[in-house]
């Protein structure tokens, strides 16, 4: 272990989080991991419900602008009240194209590039209220952690932390400095989910007894593109497979944990988690280095197994189930289901719902889509399915943070979602890595889980921010 990684580890041990410790995220030992699942948090600040002052204009910073960050740009550029200052990757390629593409609009950010650490700059400038975060995961904390303490709100892509050291310093850091960290999981504002949300909270499905939620995406070809042809930069994602876990748990967990009210009147207790081995990495890579001696190194190592399981108890005596597979040949699934006493919903692999035991019909489903449309959907959802991104969620998603941050309301996700639900992915590679045995799942929220409310889902106080198309 380096010396900086060793001192780092004394000062988070100590609490402390301080000045961000810039770099990338090394996993921490399994005997650190353990301790940290079972840290007792005395919290400072209650970010959950927490309101920063208005911001009329929300003055925003990009960083990475590979495949993700492009769109968001677009999307943000499309906010009433949204100033994009400031695009940031190490590409500079990339910088200037999406420069360009703004040209001509009342956008015309500065750009950083050329070194890791030219964001760094970007982040200490004065004139930025907002960081969006959509690089590799090895810098989503190293990079939230010191947006807020240069007084800047972050909204971070998924996950938000890779270690439970770094979701610590998420939960910290947010507190101290009482800026937002907004992990930017999209599938909440799906409209599926935002309907059984809805639903939820009419009390269609009386007590939910147990959810379901998943990734399931082959994404084996994608993993293995060259990123000089496309792929990821620096093939990172590939590299991520070298774990062994639910790598990215947050998709399926994000809805579920909000029908749940977990951080919010119920909380994750323990989980159990099993993999099964890796059939088709290591082949995939022995297979392209055969022919292409680039995938050489990629065929010496070990990958972690395809599909993961990985269940969770509440502390009300429910449970999760969350899949994680990118690599099998499989329909695209993220299960989203949800099972009540009294009624049932699934997204995947079609809709379906029951009240009671009766299975709803095909105009049955509609009027029920009717009666629970929320309001986001009423006011964006048709614009959002326009300018795209994932069928509209993403931009419904952004627009939500944005009219938050501009009418001075709480996020619909804070701070203790994000480290929560990023936490699942090295709590279940110790479970895998310790053949299933349950390791307890901290409580971010300090107990505050208990009298917090739950995500907000009208827009009460908002929805005043217009769409420019
Ligand atoms: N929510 C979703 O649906 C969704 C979908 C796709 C990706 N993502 C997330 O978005 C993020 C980015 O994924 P991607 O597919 O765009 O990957 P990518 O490899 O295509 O892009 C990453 C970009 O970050 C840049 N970068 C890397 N290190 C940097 C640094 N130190 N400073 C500045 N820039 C740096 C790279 O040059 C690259 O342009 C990931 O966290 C991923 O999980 C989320």
């Amino acid at each position: 272990m380096s010396n900086r990684r060793r001192d780092f580890i004394k000062l988070a041990g100590l609490g402390f989080v301080g000045a961000a410790i810039p770099g990338f995220s090394q996993a921490e030992s399994p005997e650190r991991l353990y301790q940290l699942s079972r840290k007792t948090h005395l919290q400072q600040f209650n970010m959950s419900g927490y309101a920063a002052p208005k911001l009329p204009t929300v003055r925003v910073g990009i960083v990475g602008l590979g495949m993700r960050g492009p769109g968001a740009v677009d999307r943000l550029s499309k906010i009433e009240g949204v100033e994009i200052k400031a695009l940031c990757d190490l590409i500079p390629e990339r910088v200037d194209k999406m420069k360009a593409k703004l040209t001509g609009s009342k956008h015309q950010p500065a750009g950083y590039y050329g070194s890791a650490y030219a964001w760094k700059k970007m982040f200490d400038r004065n004139d930025l209220d907002l960081i969006y975060i959509a690089t590799p995961w090895d810098w989503h904390t190293p990079m939230a952690v010191y947006a807020m303490e240069a007084g800047k709100h972050v909204a971070v892509e998924v996950p938000a932390a890779k270690t439970l050291e770094e979701c610590w310093q998420l939960v910290e850091t947010s507190e101290r400095t009482k800026k937002h960290c907004m992990m930017l999981e999209n599938c909440c504002y799906d409209f599926f989910e935002l309907m059984t949300l809805s639903m939820k909270r009419d009390g269609f499905f009386g007590e939910i007894i147990h959810t379901e939620g998943a990734y399931i995406h082959d994404l084996l070809w994608l993993n293995f593109m060259k990123d000089s042809e496309g792929g990821y930069q620096d093939m990172w994602r590939l590299k991520e497979n070298f774990r062994d876990g639910n790598l990215y748990p947050t998709h399926g967990l994000g809805p579920v944990c909000q029908i749940m009210d977990i951080n919010r009147g119920d909380q994750m207790d323990y989980l159990t988690s099993l993999s099964s081995h890796d059939f088709h990495m290591a082949a995939k890579a022995r297979e392209l280095a055969e022919k292409d001696n680039f995938y050489a190194s990629f065929a010496e190592k070990r990958y972690g197994g395809n599909m993961n399981t990985t269940i969770i108890k509440t502390k009300k005596g429910r449970s999760i189930m969350i899949q994680h597979d990118v690599t099998s040949p499989r329909p695209y699934s993220r299960l989203h289901t949800v099972s009540g006493t009294q009624g049932y919903a699934q997204k995947y692999p079609e809709p379906k719902i029951s009240k009671g035991h009766d299975w709803l019909k095909v105009e049955e489903m509609k009027a029920l889509e009717e009666k629970y449309t929320p309001e986001i959907v009423k006011k964006v959802g048709e614009l959002a399915k326009q300018i795209g991104g994932h069928g509209g969620m993403d931009f419904m998603m952004d627009w939500r943070l944005i009219d938050c941050l501009r009418n001075g309301l709480p996020l619909d996700q804070d701070v203790y979602d994000a480290a929560l639900w990023s936490a699942i992915t090295p709590l279940s590679e110790w479970s895998v890595a310790n053949r299933s045995n349950s390791i307890d799942i901290p409580d971010f929220t300090g107990g505050s889980w208990k009298t917090n409310k739950p995500v907000e889902i009208t827009l009460k106080g908002g929805g005043t921010t217009k769409v420019i198309v």
